[in-house]
């Protein structure tokens, strides 16, 4: 049934004015004041005091990731319905061949596992390894099944890492399909030799993980990615940047003219390096992610780059493990699966810290929690965007409103949050995803496959400059036949 949002103040990227909204056969039909309906024909929705926004698109989640010997808790059902409740519509989760897997095998075995998804969905596809057959398989991913990102883990050793000759290679063949690589930026051969040194000294519990991971590690990465990329001519997005020596690197590549963005999770945006000294194992334990999270300095560097542009879209890595899993590496911090979640509140989170921090405004908060990840992954106007002929994913949005983020509460199937604790107001009030109410007020009304899987051509905005830059700077040999 058609939807009517009445009397709310639409939000978007650019600008807020008051409107009503149409929704039709899943997409947004009319935006206007007043707008005359049938009402037999439509359900009127009043959302006066409310914020009509597009549905937030989280670029960064791994639901059911096999990974360091398990399974990621939430699987493309609970996550999806996790996202649903904060007022995200689109995930970008990660399809992850094994090494010497082929990519199509890979991309199938993901895109049946996400057939119960909630919210909407897409995926890059990580190059673990090379050959021809990547190369060709780039290609079909690419031109029929609507993938234009290609995702380059530099950690992972002995496991999923992405070495040099890889990184050059899929680079090169990002830019001929009209794609966009991207990298979890950390040097993996330091991170090995850090973490058997502290093995070795014994230092065996969850504090080590920082230390394995200290911020030059991830600096060196960030540089060096940027570094191919930018010889290359080739366009690169860095993913959870958490540290300054990540956001110098991304502001220099910029600064040069070089097409290169930048994500950041909200959980590196709030919570700091303290919680690996917590005295209990478990909760500890439940912050080990990569990069870990950081000294508190470097989240005002954070903020700053997401204020001024350098960093343009905030993610969370949504890849959820239980406390059991966790105690894989009770013994030996290295084997503790890395992930923490976070889909359901990272708009919660950035608007408490962020808008009512005074740190961004609405319209940047729209920005970065949607629309510019939209732009970059090609997705926009379908997503990112409330106007006419857009796709009807839709957040309903109470400033006013409030709650205290708790495990207790959460949708994720895990017992611990890493924003426990923290008193939001500004929380989603309902989400509209491909024009169905999805969720409402805490009753979560879609079913699994109601998601929808989408198409991302290649060929993003930015490739307009940067393929005439290229041609501009063809090289050419020097005519020497008349001398
Ligand atoms: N981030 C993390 O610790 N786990 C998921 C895999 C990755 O993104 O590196
Ligand atoms: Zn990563
Ligand atoms: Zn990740």
């Amino acid at each position: 049934m058609a939807i009517l949002l009445r009397g709310g103040t639409v939000v978007t990227h650019e600008m807020t004015y008051k409107a009503d909204v149409l929704c039709e056969d899943g997409k947004i039909t009319k935006i206007g004041e007043d707008l005359a309906v049938n009402e037999s024909d439509v359900e009127i929705v009043d959302v006066s005091e409310k914020l009509i926004m597009p549905g937030g698109i989280d670029p960064h989640t791994h639901m059911q990731l096999p990974f360091m010997g398990t399974v990621a808790a939430d699987d493309f059902a609970s996550g999806t319905a996790a996202a649903l409740a904060g007022g995200t519509t689109t995930i970008i989760d990660f399809v992850i061949p094994s090494p010497g897997q082929p990519l199509m095998e890979a991309y199938q075995q993901w895109r049946d596992w996400s057939e119960k998804s909630m919210s909407n969905y897409t995926f890059h596809v990580a190059i673990t390894w090379w050959d021809d057959s990547v190369h060709k398989d780039m290609e079909t991913l690419a031109t029929e099944y609507g993938i234009n990102s290609f995702k380059h883990f530099m950690a992972y050793k002995n496991a999923i890492m992405a070495t040099d000759d890889i990184l050059v290679s899929s680079f090169t063949r990002c830019m001929e399909l009209g794609a966009i690589a991207t990298v979890h930026a950390e040097n993996g051969e330091l991170v090995y030799h850090l973490q058997q040194q502290l093995m070795e000294k014994g230092i065996t519990g969850p504090e080590a993980h920082p230390l394995s991971r200290p911020p030059m590690v991830e600096g060196e990465a960030a540089y060096r990615a940027i570094s191919i990329a930018e010889t290359l001519g080739a366009p690169l997005y860095l993913v959870h940047c958490s540290v300054e020596e990540s956001v110098d690197a991304i502001r220099y590549a910029q600064q040069r003219g070089h097409h290169v963005y930048g994500e950041v999770l909200a959980g590196h945006l709030t919570v700091d390096d303290s919680v690996y000294q917590d005295v209990s194992w478990e909760r500890a334990a439940a912050h080990v992610m990569s990069p870990p999270f950081r000294p508190k300095k470097h989240q005002d560097v954070l903020w700053k780059a997401l204020q001024s542009g350098t960093l343009q879209t905030t993610a969370t890595d949504h890849c959820a493990f239980c406390n059991e899993q966790k105690a894989m590496g009770k013994d030996n911090f290295t084997q503790i699966p890395n992930g923490t979640a976070g889909v359901e509140e990272r708009l919660a989170v950035l608007w408490e810290k962020g808008v009512n921090g005074g740190k961004i405004t609405p319209n940047e908060f729209v920005a970065v929690t949607s629309t510019n990840a939209a732009k970059i992954f090609n997705m926009y106007p379908a997503k990112g965007a409330v106007r006419e002929g857009s796709d009807a994913d839709i957040v309903i949005w109470d400033p006013k409103g409030s709650k205290v983020i708790s495990a207790e509460t959460h949708m994720s199937n895990i017992e611990t949050n890493i924003f426990e604790g923290m008193e939001v107001t500004g929380v989603p009030v309902m989400t509209i995803c491909n024009g169905n109410i999805a969720w409402q007020n805490g009753e979560l009304l879609a079913k699994a496959g109601d998601g929808k899987y989408v198409m991302r051509p290649t060929y993003a905005n930015f490739y307009q400059s940067l393929q005439k830059r290229k041609a501009l700077a063809e090289p050419k040999a020097v005519d020497r036949t008349s001398a």
